[in-house]
């Protein structure tokens, strides 16, 4: 069902500081800071030559990672985002398969722009699962 890793997410503190160390000190790409009100975050993108990974940090009241960084003040590794070619076929075969699906079910626009659903981290080791509607054509 999964394709490609398309992200790793790294919650961090201090999202600026956090893209500094990634640019200057591991000399990668990295995008400007973009707030994602409908996710309660902001992100910073930063592009490896076979994947990325998003810098997230807390965006208002209701942010879904607020929890997880009073948890871990000094932030972590908060999920890995798998590729699938039929995102609501891969819904409805996890929750034949007793997975929770977690919010309302239904697929919100990532930041990529396409559909993406998230997965109850007790249902895989303890890893938040994000699963990202593959652009046609590029699911290996
Ligand atoms: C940038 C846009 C988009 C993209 O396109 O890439 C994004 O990635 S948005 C990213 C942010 N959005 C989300 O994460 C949405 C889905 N997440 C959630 O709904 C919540 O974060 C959550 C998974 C339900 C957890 O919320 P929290 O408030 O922390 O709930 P609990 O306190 O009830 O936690 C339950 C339980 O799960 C453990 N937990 C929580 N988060 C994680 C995590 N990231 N990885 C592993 N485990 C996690 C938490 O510790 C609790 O465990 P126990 O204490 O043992 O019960
Ligand atoms: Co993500």
């Amino acid at each position: 069902m999964i394709g490609r890793l398309n992200h790793v997410a790294i919650v961090a503190p201090d999202l600026a500081g956090a893209a500094r160390r990634y640019r200057d000190v591991l000399g990668a790409e990295v995008s400007a800071p973009v707030p994602l009100p409908e996710h309660g975050v902001t992100v910073v993108f930063v592009n490896l030559p076979n994947s990325k990974i998003e810098l997230l940090t807390p965006l208002g009241a209701e942010s879904p990672i607020a929890g997880f960084l009073a948890r871990n003040p000094g932030g972590g590794v908060h999920h890995l985002c798998y590729e699938v070619d039929d995102l609501i076929a891969a819904r409805d075969r996890l929750i034949a398969s007793g997975v929770r699906v977690l919010g309302d079910g239904e697929p919100k626009t990532g930041a990529h722009g396409l559909p993406v659903l998230f997965l109850h981290p007790k249902d895989f080791n303890g890893s938040l699962i994000e699963l990202e509607q593959a652009r046609p054509g590029e699911v290996d």
